[in-house]
C-alpha cells in the first residue's frame, strides 16, 4: 500500500515536472529561438557584465553607437541596450531596399511602442491620422497660415521674455516651451483653446508625464511590471490627463458641430482640431475620446521635439555669436524683400539661417538612431543576411551625421556648410541641403513613409522663432561659461539642459 502510493506520488510529480518543462518550454521557445537567430549576427560588445550594460547604455550610447560604427560601417551588427533583447544596427545602405517593405513587416508604430511601454502606458502609437492630416491638410496650409503663426509668435515671445533693457539671464528652454506651445496650439485646437491655461499646461507637460511613466516602467524588471505598473503614479497621472483633453475639447467640437449642422453661413476653422474633424469618420476617431488622444499624440509628436530643436539652435549660436550679425542681416533683408511679412517667400529667403539650424541639427539631433522599426516578420536582406521578427532595427544616424565620407571635416561645425551647397547652384544641391530635407544621410526627421509630417510646419515655426529672437535680441552665453552647454543623454535620445541659462539684451533700434 505504502509502496502504491509512494509510486503514485512519484507518478504526480513527474506529470507536474513534464508539464513545467513543456510550458517552460513553450514560454522561452521562442526567445530560445530568437537568440539564437540573433546570435548569427555579430555583435558589438562595449561591456563585458551584463549587469551594468544597461547603465552605461543609458549613459553613453552615443559613444557605443559611433564605435560600433567605426567598427562595423557597412555591416549589420547588434548592440545590447537597457532592453532585454539586442538591437540590430542597420547600416545606411539597406536604407532604399527596406523603405520597400511594407508596415506589416517592418512597423514604426511597434517600434514606438515598445519605446513607450503602451502595454502599460496604454497609449495608442498607431494613430494613421495625424501623419495623414499632417501631410494633406497641414503643409499645404502653411502658405496661408504662416502670417497668423507669425503673429502668435510675435505675441508668444512677447509675453514670455522679461524686458531684457541690459543683459538679463533667461531659462531659454523654458520660455521657448511655453511659446512653442501657445502657436503650436494656434494651429492644432484653434483659436478657442490655444490660451486656455489648461490646454497650455497638457502642451507644455503632457510629454514629460510619458517620459516620467515610461522610465518608471524600465526601471521595473519586466516580470513585474504586469502586478506593479499600472499602481505607478505616474501611469495614473496620464489617464487623468486624457480626461482633461476629452474636458476641454468637448464643448469646443460640439459648437463647431452644431454651428455647421444649423449655421447656413458657418465657416468651418483652418485648424488641425477642425481637419481631424472633418477625417475622423475615415479612420473611425470621431468621439471626443479619440480626438482627444490623438492631440495628446499630437503634442508628444511635436512640442518637446520642437523647442529642443529651438533650444539647441540658440545654445550653439550663443557660444559661437560671429554668427548672429550676418544672419540677422539676412532676415532683414528678407523682410525688407516681403514688405516686412514672414511670409513663405521670406523663410525660403533665409539660407543661413536655415544652414545653421541644420548643422545644429547635425551635431544636436533629438535622437542618435533614427529609422527604428520593429520586425514584425523576418526578412533577409539583399546581403543574405537575415533579420528575425521580434527585434528593432535602427540606423545609427548621428555616426552618420559625423563620418566625413558624408560630411567633409564631419567634426567641425560649420553653420554655413549647407548655405555654400547651396549657393553652388542647381536644383539637386538645392534640395538636398534643406533643414527638411530627408534621405540616408539626413535622418534626423527619420526616413521614407513614416519621415515626419509634421517637419515643414516645425521648420516655419522655428525659423520664425529664431527670426522674431535675432531681431530683437543679442544674446550670449553668461560670464565665466567658456563652452557650449553639453546636451543631456538619456540612452538613445538626448536633448538640451533645460536648467541652463543665456544672456538677453534688446537690441538697440
Ligand atoms: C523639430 C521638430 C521635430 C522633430 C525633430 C521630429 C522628428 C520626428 C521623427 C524622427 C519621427 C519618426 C520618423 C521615422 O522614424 O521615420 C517623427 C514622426 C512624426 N512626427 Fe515629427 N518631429 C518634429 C516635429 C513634429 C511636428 C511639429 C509634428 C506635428 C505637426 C510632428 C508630427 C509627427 C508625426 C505625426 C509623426 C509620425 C509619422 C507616421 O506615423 O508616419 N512632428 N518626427
Amino acid at each position: 500500500m505504502e509502496l502504491q502510493s509512494l509510486t503514485g506520488a512519484a507518478h504526480t510529480l513527474q506529470t507536474f515536472g513534464i508539464a513545467s518543462v513543456v510550458f517552460v518550454l513553450l514560454w522561452f521557445l521562442p526567445r530560445i529561438r530568437l537568440e539564437a537567430r540573433l546570435r548569427k549576427l555579430p555583435a558589438y560588445v562595449y561591456e563585458d557584465s551584463g549587469k551594468k550594460t544597461a547603465t552605461t547604455y543609458m549613459t553613453s550610447a552615443k559613444r557605443i553607437y559611433i564605435a560600433g560604427y567605426n567598427k562595423f560601417k557597412n555591416h549589420v551588427f547588434r548592440i545590447s541596450t537597457n532592453e532585454s533583447i539586442d538591437t540590430v544596427v542597420v547600416p545606411v545602405k539597406f536604407l532604399p531596399e527596406l523603405r520597400k517593405l511594407p508596415d506589416s513587416v517592418l512597423s514604426f508604430p511597434e517600434a514606438v511602442a515598445d519605446l513607450l511601454h503602451t502595454k502599460y502606458t496604454k497609449i495608442s502609437t498607431d494613430e494613421p491620422i495625424s501623419a495623414h492630416v499632417a501631410k494633406a491638410d497641414l503643409t499645404p496650409a502653411l502658405a496661408r497660415l504662416n502670417p497668423i503663426i507669425d503673429e502668435e509668435v510675435e505675441q508668444a515671445m512677447a509675453e514670455e521674455m522679461p524686458p531684457c533693457e541690459d543683459w538679463t539671464e533667461v531659462y531659454i528652454y523654458m520660455k521657448l516651451v511655453n511659446a512653442v506651445a501657445k502657436v503650436s496650439g494656434r494651429v492644432f485646437v484653434g483659436p478657442e483653446l490655444c490660451r486656455n491655461k489648461e490646454y497650455l499646461d497638457a502642451a507644455a507637460n503632457y510629454t514629460l508625464d510619458l517620459i516620467s511613466a515610461q522610465r518608471k516602467i524600465s526601471e521595473i524588471k519586466p516580470w513585474q511590471r504586469p502586478f506593479l505598473a499600472p499602481r505607478l503614479k505616474e501611469v495614473k497621472q496620464l489617464r487623468i490627463r486624457e480626461e482633461k483633453a476629452k474636458e476641454i475639447l468637448e464643448p469646443v467640437v460640439n459648437a463647431r458641430r452644431e454651428a455647421e449642422k444649423n449655421d447656413p453661413t458657418y465657416k468651418k476653422p483652418d485648424d488641425m482640431l477642425q481637419w481631424l474633424m472633418n477625417r475622423g469618420s475615415d479612420y473611425g476617431r470621431d468621439s471626443i475620446e479619440s480626438l482627444a488622444k490623438v492631440q495628446l499624440g499630437l503634442i508628444f509628436a511635436a512640442i518637446h521635439t520642437t523647442t529642443l530643436t529651438a533650444t539647441n539652435i540658440l545654445y550653439t549660436m550663443a557660444e559661437r555669436t560671429e554668427y548672429i550679425q550676418p544672419i540677422r542681416e539676412e532676415i532683414r533683408q528678407a523682410m525688407a524683400d516681403n514688405d516686412g511679412v514672414m511670409t513663405y517667400r521670406a523663410l525660403q529667403q533665409m539660407e543661413k539661417l536655415d544652414s545653421f539650424m541644420k548643422e545644429t541639427m547635425r551635431f544636436y539631433p533629438p535622437g542618435f538612431t533614427s529609422f527604428n522599426r520593429k520586425v514584425l516578420r523576418g526578412f533577409t536582406l539583399s546581403n543574405g543576411q537575415y533579420i528575425p521578427a521580434g527585434v528593432t532595427i535602427e540606423v545609427p544616424s548621428h555616426a552618420v551625421y559625423q563620418d566625413s565620407s558624408n560630411y567633409p571635416d564631419g567634426d567641425v561645425f560649420d553653420g554655413y556648410r549647407f548655405y555654400k551647397l547651396r549657393q553652388q547652384g542647381g536644383a539637386q544641391n538645392h534640395a538636398r541641403n534643406q533643414f527638411v530635407t530627408t534621405n540616408e544621410t539626413n535622418l534626423a526627421f527619420g526616413y521614407g513613409r513614416h519621415a515626419c509630417p509634421g517637419r515643414f510646419f516645425a521648420s516655419n515655426e522655428i525659423k520664425m522663432m529664431l527670426a522674431r529672437t535675432l531681431l530683437e535680441y543679442d544674446f550670449k552665453l553668461p560670464e565665466g561659461v567658456t563652452e557650449r552647454y553639453p546636451n543631456q543623454e538619456f540612452g538613445r535620445s538626448t536633448s538640451p539642459d533645460a536648467a541652463k541659462p543665456l544672456l538677453f539684451k534688446k537690441v538697440k533700434a
